[in-house]
């Protein structure tokens, strides 16, 4: 591994992983509402943050002082099974979570691309998010920066917060957060599971450059990045 190689931390489950990533996460919050008075955490959708965000719900940190938001958004109704935003209300903000603010990707429009500047002029007005959790797909897809999406440079070069993305093989339109945004962060941890995105990410790893979306967030120095992986 070159120096510029992201630590990788692995577990023998999800489940012990987001146990340890639920320490750390709420560790770094609660060190964010002391040093500034609130913390901002981004996550992903997918099924692989499930138990940390159940973990994270129950967890005893001062979430009335934690603003929590997507980094990507299906562009269907809030109710559909495939939306992030049922997945963050249904899985996260409860418990104790319940107390968190809670900015909301999903806007109504009937468009995605008619939601996303109406959504970069929100997020582009937030301070620097204190963590970000990236997961990622076997296509290496992150947020909602896919490689054959005709979006993706637009995502990967615009100042905006938010853009919309057409992704060809994966379903619906999308909002998703830019690259800019993205890297506008305390603390980014990529956040994957199983051995098809496993090899997926040592091909990126050892390509030495962003021969796919996740790599512009491996070989990049700027921002502390982690990498949590389960088998
Ligand atoms: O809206 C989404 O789909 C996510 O934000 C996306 O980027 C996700 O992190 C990956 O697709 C991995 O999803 P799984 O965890 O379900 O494999």
């Amino acid at each position: 591994m070159n120096n510029e190689d992201k630590s990788v931390k692995t577990f023998a489950s999800n489940e012990q992983l987001s146990e340890q990533l639920c320490q750390r996460v709420s560790a770094q919050l609660s060190d964010a509402i002391a040093a500034r008075g609130h913390a901002y955490l981004v996550v992903s959708g997918g099924n692989t943050p499930k138990p940390l965000f159940e973990k994270l719900s129950r967890t005893d940190i001062d979430w009335k002082h934690v603003t929590i938001m997507l980094a990507d958004e299906r562009w269907v109704l809030p109710d559909s099974n495939d939306s992030n935003d049922k997945l963050i209300k249904t899985v996260l903000l409860k418990n104790k979570a319940a107390k968190a603010h809670y900015i909301s990707l999903y806007t109504g429009h009937e468009k995605a691309q008619n939601a996303a500047p109406v959504l970069s002029e929100q997020l582009n007005e937030l301070p620097e998010f204190d963590v970000i959790i990236l997961g990622m797909g076997d296509d290496g897809h992150t947020a909602s920066l896919f490689p054959d999406c005709a979006e993706l440079q637009q995502g990967l070069t615009a100042n905006d917060a938010v853009i919309a993305t057409q992704p060809t093989k994966a379903p619906y339109a999308r909002v998703s957060l830019t690259k800019s945004r993205i890297m506008n962060s305390r603390n980014i941890y990529l956040h994957f599971c199983g051995e098809n995105k496993l090899q997926v990410f040592k091909q990126v790893e050892e390509s030495g450059k962003a021969i796919l979306p996740i790599g512009e967030f491996l070989h990049q120095q700027q921002v502390p990045t982690e990498v949590y992986y389960a088998a």
